[in-house]
């Protein structure tokens, strides 16, 4: 990669210099009682932070959580990770109460050498996620007005054209942070000439987002596995009904068209486990994907599809895998999750996991991290790197 990193800047020395560092502290939280249940996201950006802190630089890091709608809200503060944050690196983090606003003024002034302060989320802000430049702009400005470098190290985020990602690097001297160096390191033996045969496998909740890279990537893999909430839009586009599953209605078409030119390499669901509800007591079934009764919703793949994926994994020589198979967080939608990473992981394919939940299910479930040959803390951002996109988040470094 030819843009700078931390060791350069560290290499000119930030003692006393204010830093802005972007991570991608989006980690999942229990919704009942609001605590962190996966720290890797805040984890994978200690080397970054310590080595800053260890220079003596004030640190002044920033994210995004979830997806709020550009106003405060409460579910959505960064408050737990700045508490979590402070724990790893055995120092307290200073939280400030808003993103741009009088508490993050006066939290960054009364940085002292060598001390942390988080800023709360960037979403709380119109100007963060806006698609009209002078709007990002106007948030950019205030953002880079708190630091006299700027690292990116919110690998996860780099594919999303945001005023944090995309804007600020055009204000301050910019760096790759060592996270962000390293995925791009990894994800790069992807990109060039895979060893065959490749198999992608997707899940997860972000179905328009995933949607749109698989056409991209049809070409370059051998087979794409296809579970988790996006499966529904593809049986759904092979004429079966899916109940109350998650659906996009608009991008059923798409899947059709990309069912009839993906000469046969994408295998989907023969089987799904089937609920009353989204709820981990909720009385389910397995069914045929073809028979998902109308008050039902999938909530994981079924022991069938499972088999079928587990022996198109064992064919590999490169794996990529990005979301859970199904709601993994409840116990009783977890197998189709868990029966593909043990899947993956008995193979001796050089195997490559992205996402926040999928790394989040990787340890939840107890497996062994050093069976993957990387867990990657990006889903969409790595799809989009192994589609061969210009990342608005690498570019706006290299420029
Ligand atoms: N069948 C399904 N219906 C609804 N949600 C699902 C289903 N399968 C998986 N999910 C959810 O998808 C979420 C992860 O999706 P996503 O954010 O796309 O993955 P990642 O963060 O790994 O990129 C998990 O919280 C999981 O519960
Ligand atoms: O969780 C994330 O992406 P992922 O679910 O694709 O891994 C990143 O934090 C980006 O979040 P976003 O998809 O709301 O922009």
């Amino acid at each position: 990669m030819s843009i700078r990193n931390l060791d350069d800047l560290l290499g000119e020395g930030v003692s006393g210099r204010r830093v802005l560092v972007r991570a991608d502290l989006n980690v999942p939280l229990d919704k009942q009682t609001g605590e962190i249940t996966d720290d890797g996201r805040i984890r994978a950006v200690l080397p970054t932070v310590s080595a800053l802190v260890q220079a003596g630089a004030k640190v002044v890091v920033c994210s995004h959580l979830g997806r709020p709608k550009g106003a405060p809200d409460p579910q959505f503060s960064l408050r737990p990770v700045a508490g979590r944050l402070g724990e790893l690196l055995g120092a307290p983090v200073h939280f400030a109460e808003d993103t741009v606003g009088d508490s993050a003024r006066s939290t960054v002034e009364g940085l002292a050498d060598g001390q942390v302060a988080l800023l709360e989320n960037l979403r709380f802000n119109k100007g963060e996620t806006s698609k009209d430049d002078a709007e990002r702009g106007a948030f950019a400005d205030q953002l880079a007005a708190f630091g006299e470098a700027y690292v990116d190290d919110a690998f996860g985020a780099v594919h999303r054209k945001h005023a944090s990602v995309y804007d600020v690097p055009a204000r301050l001297p910019h760096v790759a942070g060592r996270l962000v160096l390293r995925e791009v390191e990894v994800l790069s033996k992807l990109t060039g000439d895979p060893e065959r045969p490749y198999v992608v496998v997707l899940g997860g909740s972000k179905v328009s987002d995933k949607l749109a890279v698989i056409e991209a990537l049809l070409p370059t893999v051998d087979r794409l596995l296809i579970g988790g909430g996006m499966c529904f839009t593809f049986l759904k586009a092979q004429g079966h009904e899916v109940g109350t599953s998650l659906l996009e209605e608009e991008m059923v078409e798409t899947c059709r068209n990309l069912l009839e030119r993906s000469g046969g390499k994408i295998m989907l669901p023969v089987d799904v486990v089937a609920a009353d509800a989204f709820a981990p007591d909720a009385a389910h079934d397995t069914v045929p994907a073809d028979g998902i009764p109308s008050h039902r919703l999938g909530l994981d793949i079924g022991p069938e599809t499972v088999a079928g994926f587990a022996a198109a994994l064992s064919q590999a020589k490169t794996i990529f895998w990005n979301g859970p198979m199904g709601v993994f967080e409840m116990a009783a939608f977890a197998n189709g999750t868990r029966g593909v990473a043990e899947a993956i992981t008995k193979t001796d394919a050089f195997s490559v996991v992205g996402g926040g939940d999928s790394a989040a299910a990787v340890r939840a479930l107890g497996l062994d991290e050093s069976s993957f040959g990387h867990i990657s803390t990006g889903g969409g951002a790595s799809l989009e790197y192994l589609e061969g996109k210009t990342l608005p988040g690498i570019a706006a470094l290299e420029s």
